[in-house]
C-alpha cells in the first residue's frame, strides 16, 4: 500500500506534484481538451487548501511531435480550473527552477517546464538511477515530498515518476488512490469478468488476451475495431484488400500469426464479430462475415448489428466488464453505432470499467455514460487490467532508498 495526502502533514510543505496533463494540442499551440487538467484539480486544490506550497512536474507529448510544446497553457488553464495565480516557469530543475521553488509561500502554486524537454525524462531508468538523473538531483533538494497523481503515465520508469520517490517520502495523489482503488483490485470484482478489446492499438489488445486468459482473469474476451479484423482474418476469414492493406500498412501483419495461435489456445472464450459495416454507395451497408470480402475496395470500418446482438447477450451475463478502445471509427458518423451501442450495453453491468484515451472522448462525443469507473490512462490501465506492477506505483510502494540530494 501507498500512502496518500492523509497520511502528508500539508502545511508549510513544499511538495512536487507529477499529474498527468498531456493533452491534445491545437494547431495554434493551445490545449484543445483540458479533461486531464480537471481530473487534477482535486488533488491540487486539497494541498493548496491545506496550506502546501505546490511545484506541479508533468510532460507533454513526446519528442519530435506537434504537441511536444511547453506547459505555459496548462499553467493557464490550471489558474482558470484552481481559481488562483498558478505561475508557468519556464525551467524544470536548474537553478531558476529551485529559486521558484524556494520562494513558494504557503498555497501558492507554480507549473515547471514539460519535464521531457530533457532527454533523461523520456529514457527509462530503475528507481536507483533515475534518482541520480540531472531532474532529481537538481529538484529534489528543494523539495519536501512528493505526490505522484500522475496514473495515466505510472506505466513509464522515467525519472520524474520513479526517481523522487526514491529520494523523499511519496504520496499518491487522489486520482492515483482512487485509479489503485477500483484497477488494482481487478481479481475482486464479480464474475464472469468480460473483456473487450477494440481499438487501433493491435499488439496492445493481443498482450492483454494473452495475458487475461493465462490467468483465468478473462471469461470472455469480445474482440472488435481493427483488433477484431485481425482476429477475423487470423481466423480465415478474407476481409479484403482495404482492410488486409490497412493491416499491413500499420505494421500489425505479426500479429495475425499471435491471434492465430491465442485462438487455438483459448478460442472457446475469445468471440469475433459475426458481421462488419463498409462504405457502400456514401451509406453504411452491414455484410456477415459469410459474405465478405466485400466487393471492390470497402474497408471494415465497424461491427455490424448481428455482432452487437451477440456481444450484447455475452454482457447480459456478466458481472464486470472491461472496455479499451472504440468498435469502429467512431468520428464517422456512418460508423459511430458498434461503439455507441456496445458501450451503452456494457455500462448496464454492475461493474463496468473504461481505459483508453480516444475511447474516453469517444464516450462524451457519443454521450455515452453511467460507467462504475472511467480510467484516465489508457496504456497504465491496461496494464494494470492484467494485473501486472506499475513502476511508478512499486516506486511509491517500496519508498525512499537513498539519501534526499542536499541544497546548494
Ligand atoms: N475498424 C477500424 N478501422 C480503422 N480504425 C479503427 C477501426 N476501429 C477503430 N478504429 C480507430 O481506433 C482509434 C482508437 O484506437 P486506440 O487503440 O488508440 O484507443 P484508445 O482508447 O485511445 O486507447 P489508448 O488510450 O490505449 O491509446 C480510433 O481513432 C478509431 O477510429
Ligand atoms: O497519454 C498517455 O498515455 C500518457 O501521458 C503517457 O504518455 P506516453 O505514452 O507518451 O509516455
Amino acid at each position: 500500500m501507498t500512502d496518500t495526502l492523509d497520511d502528508l502533514d500539508v502545511e508549510g510543505t513544499t511538495v512536487g506534484v507529477r499529474v498527468d496533463i498531456n493533452s491534445p494540442i491545437d494547431d495554434d499551440g493551445s490545449l484543445a481538451d483540458d479533461a486531464r487538467l480537471r481530473a487534477h484539480v482535486d488533488t491540487l486544490s486539497e494541498l493548496l487548501e491545506r496550506g502546501g506550497r505546490v511545484a506541479v512536474l508533468a510532460h507533454q507529448g513526446r519528442p519530435g511531435g506537434d504537441d511536444f510544446v511547453s506547459l505555459e497553457p496548462h499553467a493557464e488553464r490550471l489558474s482558470t480550473l484552481l481559481e488562483r495565480p498558478v505561475d508557468y516557469v519556464d525551467v524544470t530543475y536548474s537553478s531558476g527552477a529551485r529559486e521558484a521553488v524556494r520562494n513558494l509561500d504557503d498555497g501558492d502554486c507554480i507549473v515547471l517546464e514539460n519535464t521531457r524537454f530533457y532527454s533523461e525524462e523520456y529514457m527509462e531508468f530503475d528507481p536507483d538511477a533515475a534518482a541520480r538523473t540531472h531532474l532529481v538531483e537538481g529538484l529534489a533538494p528543494v523539495l519536501d515530498a512528493y505526490v505522484n497523481d500522475a496514473f495515466a503515465a505510472a506505466h513509464r520508469s522515467q525519472p520524474s515518476l520513479v526517481g523522487f520517490p526514491s529520494v523523499l517520502p511519496g504520496y499518491a495523489g487522489r486520482v492515483m488512490e482512487s485509479e489503485l482503488d477500483v484497477l488494482g483490485s481487478i481479481e475482486e470484482t464479480p464474475e464472469p469478468r468480460v473483456y473487450v478489446l477494440g481499438g487501433a492499438k493491435v499488439s496492445d489488445s493481443i498482450d492483454v488476451a494473452w495475458s487475461v486468459l493465462e490467468k483465468g482473469l478473462a471469461d470472455h474476451v469480445l474482440t472488435a475495431g481493427v483488433a477484431g479484423n485481425v482476429f477475423l482474418t487470423a481466423d480465415g476469414v478474407d476481409l479484403g484488400d482495404a482492410s488486409t492493406d490497412f493491416i499491413y500498412e500499420q505494421g500489425y501483419w505479426d500479429e495475425i500469426d499471435r491471434a492465430a495461435d491465442l485462438l487455438d489456445a483459448y478460442g472457446e472464450r475469445v468471440a469475433l464479430p459475426r458481421d462488419v459495416a463498409v462504405e457502400r454507395d456514401g451509406e453504411r451497408h452491414e455484410l456477415g462475415v459469410n459474405a465478405l470480402p466485400p466487393a471492390d475496395s470497402e474497408a471494415a470500418m465497424d461491427i455490424g448489428s448481428s455482432t452487437l446482438s451477440y456481444y450484447e447477450r455475452i454482457l447480459e451475463g456478466a458481472g464486470t466488464v472491461i472496455l479499451n478502445g472504440p468498435a469502429g471509427v467512431f468520428e464517422e458518423a456512418a460508423f459511430e453505432n458498434g461503439t455507441r451501442e456496445l458501450y451503452n450495453a456494457a455500462s448496464d453491468v454492475d461493474t463496468s470499467i473504461v481505459g483508453g484515451g480516444d475511447t474516453a472522448s469517444a464516450l462524451r462525443s457519443l454521450g455515452v455514460e453511467g460507467f462504475s469507473h472511467v480510467s484516465t490512462g489508457g496504456g497504465a490501465a491496461l496494464r494494470m487490467l492484467t494485473a501486472e506492477p506499475l513502476p511508478a506505483v512499486t516506486a511509491l510502494e517500496d519508498g525512499p532508498k537513498h539519501q534526499q540530494p542536499a541544497d546548494d
